[in-house]
């Protein structure tokens, strides 16, 4: 058996998900029986300071031999990195991205890939003229528990699917105390296109996506039409809910038009604990349907019931070293089981085995596919009248103004850190 080819990332940004995703980086493939790659960080940048990007590498158990810098700018300049994944608010994918393909570097990129289609595709147009990797990271799509259920629906064994509800919703509005709800976070902050529609109601969207539409031959791949109805978040603007009815076209032998609800709140969750916790997804054909526990970002659970009496109950356990959870203060996230890894790998297993075999692309949502759900998002925007700032929606490269897009309290602790 040949060595696994080492993979050496860079990662752009150290807030909470860059903390998470590089611990899973580094738990070794092998515990996932993965064995064609390894991945490793080099290097890790941070726009606050140097001396959070080495603080960041040391948190998370980074080879001591990493480079730590004090800038994207100098990131992207590392002729040592294979891959760069960008960490920063949706409000920056674009200009980082555009930052990391104009040096030439491969790129997984966080979710929502950006914000707004035209964004999405000039970075596409981009990474294709320099033929360069580009994926955006929708960790869900690649955890064996999405691949079992794209590989029921294509069996055939619940029939065509013909309608799928998804939820991911959470309390990030305390409900006993509305007025304790952070207003400075990048969930509800406008300048760093904040609101549940981008942040989580992406993966609504990517079930009822995966389900509808990736798992389709290219006769009936056709893009939703689109109903929306958004109510916003009356202290800063942002959405605060969001529902969206997606009407796919089909061919009549293939059932013929299927609906899609994706929903997704701040203000209500979709999960109850325990034993009153129930699906939130349902994927439904005529010969049965199949369930999935939340938090639908990040399945544990799922259930297939066939109207023949049939039924298959599994729960996706993520191989590897706990962890740890807990993205925002005031937002219940499922605590991870001891002994777990958190699943991000899978998504960096996929980019790491895309530049092994020369692929440009992830294989379970291609870039035309990140493009459709951002048109969807364009237009669910424009229904309920969600507009961001032209200094963040622009595809304009580099744009003047984004220099001025500050960030609230680590710029200041910045300041500190590299001034003393
Ligand atoms: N896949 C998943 O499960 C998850 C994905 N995400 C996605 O990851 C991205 C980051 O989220 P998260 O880690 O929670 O966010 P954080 O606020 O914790 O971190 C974002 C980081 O981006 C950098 N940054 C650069 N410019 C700014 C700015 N103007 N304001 C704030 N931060 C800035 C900072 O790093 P530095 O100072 O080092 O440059 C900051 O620490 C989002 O796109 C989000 O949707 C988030 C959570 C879960
Ligand atoms: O990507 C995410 O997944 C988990 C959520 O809690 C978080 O809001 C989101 O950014």
């Amino acid at each position: 058996m040949s060595e696994p080819k080492v993979i050496r990332w860079g990662i752009l940004a150290t807030g909470a998900i860059a903390i998470t995703f590089t611990k899973d980086l580094l738990v070794d493939p092998k515990v996932r029986n993965v064995t064609e790659i390894k991945h490793t960080v080099v290097a890790a940048a941070s726009s606050s300071s140097k001396s959070r990007a080495s603080q960041f590498l040391k948190d998370t158990g980074c080879p001591s031999s990493a480079v730590a810098y004090g800038s994207y700018d100098e990131l992207v300049k590392d002729d040592n990195i294979d891959i760069v994944y960008i960490a920063t608010p949706h409000s920056h994918h674009y200009q980082n991205a555009m930052l990391c393909l104009t040096a030439g570097k491969n790129v997984l990129c966080e979710k929502a890939f950006t914000v707004n289609a035209a964004q999405a595709k000039a970075l596409v147009k981009l990474a294709r003229e320099k033929n360069l990797f580009l994926m955006e990271a929708v960790w869900t799509r690649y955890f064996p528990a999405s691949i079992y259920v794209r590989d029921i629906i294509t069996s055939g064994k619940i029939g065509p699917v013909t309608r799928v509800f998804a939820d991911n919703s959470g309390t990030f509005i305390p409900p006993d105390e509305p007025s304790k709800t952070d207003n400075d976070s990048r969930m509800v902050r406008m300048d760093l296109a904040g609101g549940p529609l981008l942040d989580m109601g992406i993966y609504s969207l990517t079930w009822v996506f995966q389900c509808l539409y990736t798992t389709q031959s290219e006769k009936d791949r056709k893009p939703p039409k689109v109903t929306a109805a958004m109510k916003k978040y009356d202290v800063t603007g942002s959405d605060e809910m969001t529902t969206i009815m997606l009407e796919f076209p089909r061919s009549e032998e293939n059932g013929g038009t299927a609906h899609g609800i994706a929903t997704t709140s701040i203000r209500v969750a979709t999960k109850f604990e325990g034993e009153t916790a129930g699906p939130s997804v349902r994927i439904q054909g005529p010969k049965g349907e199949i369930q999935v526990w939340p938090p639908c970002y990040r399945p544990t659970k799922t259930k297939l019931l066939l109207y023949d009496g049939t039924i298959e109950e599994k729960r996706w356990l993520q191989p590897g070293p706990g962890v740890g959870s807990g993205w925002y203060n005031g937002f219940s996230q499922d605590k991870n089981p001891e002994g777990e890894g958190h699943g991000m790998f899978w998504e960096a297993d996929e980019a790491a085995l895309a530049l092994v075999e020369g692929r440009k692309e992830g294989r379970f949502e291609n870039l035309e596919e990140s493009v459709v759900i951002m048109e969807c998002m364009d237009e669910v925007r424009r229904q309920g009248g969600l507009v961001y700032d032209d200094s963040i929606e622009t595809t304009e490269f580099p744009h003047t103004a984004s220099a001025a897009l500050t960030k609230t309290g680590d710029s200041l602790m910045a300041f500190f850190d590299d001034t003393l």
